[in-house]
Order: structure tokens, then sequence, then C-alpha cells
């Protein structure tokens, strides 16, 4: 199958459990991969037959721009849902990075996988 990504996507965020996390903005950090069939968009070579990564970036990023989560999970699992249910994808590979979060890691966070029946209802 093939695949269309989008890699290192950061964006500012409320997201955290703890009252500090309220009141500033994090960075975090996406990288999606999206099942996608390539050969028509190949052969035909309109942007129309794409999995557009720019609309889908833009739509993240007002998602979680807008967004005020405890726990990354909820957040990954919501942005998962309305690139499913928005653009078409079948299956997905979703990585969310909250860089700094833990003294001494380079970033930690979850990773998902979903497809259109498993998505979570949102
Ligand atoms: N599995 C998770 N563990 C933790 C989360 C989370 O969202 N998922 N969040 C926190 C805090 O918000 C932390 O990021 C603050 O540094 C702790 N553990």
């Amino acid at each position: 199958m093939d695949h269309v990504f989008i890699e290192g996507l950061r964006i500012e965020a409320l997201i955290g459990i703890y009252d500090w996390e309220r009141r500033v903005r994090q960075p975090l950090v996406f990288d999606i991969e999206m099942a996608f069939d390539n050969r028509v968009p190949a052969a035909t070579d309109a942007i129309g037959d794409t999995l557009n990564y720019k609309a889908v970036s833009k739509r993240v990023i007002a998602f979680v721009q807008a967004s005020d989560f405890g726990l990354v999970e909820t957040l990954a699992e919501r942005v998962a849902g309305l690139i499913l249910d928005e653009f078409g994808v079948r299956r997905l590979r979703l990585k969310l990075s909250k860089p700094g979060a833990v003294r001494g890691a380079r970033a930690v966070g979850v990773v998902i996988e979903r497809s259109r029946d498993e998505a979570a209802d949102a």
C-alpha cells in the first residue's frame, strides 16, 4: 500500500494534566503516515486526485491550535479521527511527540494506528 506522509509538523497547543499546563502553550510534533493509492494522481498529474498533504496539514494545525486536552492520547485519537472522516483515508499511523515534557528525554508521546472502522467516536 502506498502512503502520503507529514513529518515533523510542529504545533503549539494547550496540552497536559498539570495546572501550569493549562496556562502555557507547549510544542507538539506530529508524524503522520496515511495509506493512499497514489497511482491515480501519478497517472493524471492532478492535485485534485491526491491526498493533499497541505490540506491535511492545515486542518490538523487549525484543530490542534484550538484544542485543550489533558492527555496526548486524547489529542492523538481526535486528530486521527478527523483525518479518517474528512479526507477519505482508510488507514493511518500517527506519532504525537511532546518534546521536553520529561527531563532527560528528547520527547515522549504516543503512536497509534487506526483504520476507519477502529476510530474512536469523536
Ligand atoms: N501516557 C501519558 N502520560 C503522561 C501524559 C500524557 O498525556 N500521557 N501527560 C503528562 C503530563 O502532562 C506531562 O507531559 C507534563 O510534563 C504526564 N504523563
